[in-house]
Formats: C-alpha cells, structure tokens, sequence
C-alpha cells in the first residue's frame, strides 16, 4: 500500500525507526516505529514524480494556511524543490534529517518576500519531532499562516480525537461557523475540516490501534480534517475509500498570522508519540 513511497530517500536509526522523505515539498512521507508499522498514510496515487503537492506525509504549508488569504491553496511550500541539508544517525541513536527551502524568482512571483525555511525531523523509537524555522532573510518584515498537515495513519471511521474539549474552532466544512467543542471525543464519523484556536495541552488520536499523541511548541492552532466520501472521490490523488485510512492532525498558525521582522526568526515543532497503553478509559 505504501509502495510508491518506498523509492524515496530514507534514514533509519540504529532501533529500527524509519522515515523516508521527498525533497519536493521537503517532505516527510512515510515513518515507520522499530515494531515495522508505518505510522503516515500516503496515497497510492501520489505522483512522486509531478510538481504538485505529495498527498499524505507532512506536506509542510506556507505562507498561507488552505484559502486564508489571496495566495494558491496552502501556499508554494508543499510542491517546491527543497535541498537535503542534513542526514544523519545522532550520537543520541535519533536519525535525523533536515532541509531548507529559500525565497527564488518563482517564489517572488507569488509573494514578494525573501525567506529561508528549515524543516528538521527527528525520530527514535516511537517518537518523531518535526521543527520548522522560518527566518526573515530580507530587509522588510512579512506575515504568514502556516501548518505540518500531517496525515496519521488511521482507521477513520473508527477513530476518536481527545484533547480538544472547550477549545473554540470555526468549521471550514460548515459555512465558517464558529463554536466551542462540546464534547470530549471528536468523532471522525462525516467530513470534518475544523481549525481550533489555542491549543495548549496535546491531543490524542485513538482508534482500533495504539493511540498517537500529538503535542506541539509554538504552533497556537490545531486543524483536524479528514474529507470523507464525498470528497474523496473529488479528489483525484485519493483512492475513492481513501479517506477511511488516515486522519490529518495538523499543527498549525491560522488564526492570527505571524508578523516577522528583518533578521528575525520563528520556530515551533509537532511531536509525535505512539503511546504503548491508552490513557483512561473511553466513555
Ligand atoms: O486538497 P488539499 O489542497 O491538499 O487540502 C486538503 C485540506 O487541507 C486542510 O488543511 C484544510 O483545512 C482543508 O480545507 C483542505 O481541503
């Protein structure tokens, strides 16, 4: 099923863990935990050789989070050509790999400011952070919006996420209605495409396997989607019951953009974390 991943570059740490990854997009597409299971969905039909963006993995979003404002959908980072600045096996036993992406004529072309992203990955065992630094490279300050639009391997219909009780969130599946979260399981159960605002404490996906917690740094917002049936079938780089393997947990900035000055810069991290037991019962 991962199949079209499996040509990618990839580190493996001494345990085991694995990641590959994509220098289009500076993308992580696949990690697989010491145990041999593969912990991100990747569609079968991404094309790994166009120059749109890779469906599945963490495609990286920047500058401006889905249609938050006047650029192309999710922004120019997730389909450009990155470099591989780094990969490597630390002293610690982590793999780790990092890579950059600068402001060119193409990138100007669409917004006209000088940058330098850097994505770095970090896994071992059960766990993987992913950082991404944004650095002001020009002489005038920017804003931006901006998420990791991580796809978590998932058996969606089954799934639950915690962790989002009493958060405020505008409903980008329901006309941009804004409520607070009710109940304490979000349940994946039609399209959901929810943007939550200060998210301070992690949240958990749980299903019919091990849960995954997502905890983040600096990233104030979360964004849960999953397209479910309707929508997959729109979508042509995912299989029609595509939408029943994963769950995006994306760690985001949406709400308020990021102002960065000249010479300044701005980090924040997603990590991830294959919990051995479920905390708590469900209700
Ligand atoms: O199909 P795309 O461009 O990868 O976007 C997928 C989804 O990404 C999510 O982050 C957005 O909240 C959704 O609105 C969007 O549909």
């Amino acid at each position: 099923m991962h199949s079209n991943v499996d040509s990618l570059s990839s580190v493996t740490a001494p345990d085991g863990a694995r990641i590959r990854f994509s220098a289009r997009g500076g993308q992580i597409c696949s990690w697989v935990t010491p145990d041999g299971i593969e912990r991100l969905y990747s569609s079968p039909l991404a094309d790994l050789r166009a120059t749109s963006a890779i469906r599945g993995g963490i495609p990286v979003i920047f500058p401006q989070f889905a249609h938050e404002g006047p650029l192309p959908k999710h922004g120019f980072a997730r389909s450009s050509p990155w470099r591989v600045s780094s990969s490597a096996i630390l002293s610690c036993g982590s793999g780790s790999v990092e890579l950059r992406l600068s402001d060119d004529p193409y990138t100007r072309s669409i917004w006209p400011h000088s940058f330098e992203l850097v994505l770095r990955a970090r896994f071992k065992g059960s766990e993987l952070t992913t950082s991404l630094a944004v650095i002001n490279t020009g002489d005038h300050p920017f804003d931006f919006t901006c998420a990791l639009h991580t796809y978590l391997a998932a058996n969606a219909p089954q799934a639950v996420i915690r962790g989002l009780q009493g958060i405020r969130y505008l409903d980008s599946a329901d006309q941009r209605r804004r409520d607070i979260q009710r109940e304490e399981l979000l349940r994946i159960d039609r399209e959901v495409d929810r943007f939550f605002f200060g998210v301070t404490t992690p949240v958990e996906l749980r299903g019919d396997t091990l849960p995954i917690q997502v905890r983040q740094e600096s990233f104030p917002d979360v964004v849960v989607w999953n397209p479910w049936k309707e929508l997959s079938r729109r979508l042509a780089d995912l299989p029609d019951e595509g939408y029943r393997h994963f769950v995006c947990i994306e760690s985001a900035a949406v709400e308020r953009p990021v102002c960065l000055s000249p010479g300044d810069e701005w980090l924040a991290s997603q990590h991830l974390s294959v919990l051995s037991s479920p905390l708590g019962a469900l209700p």
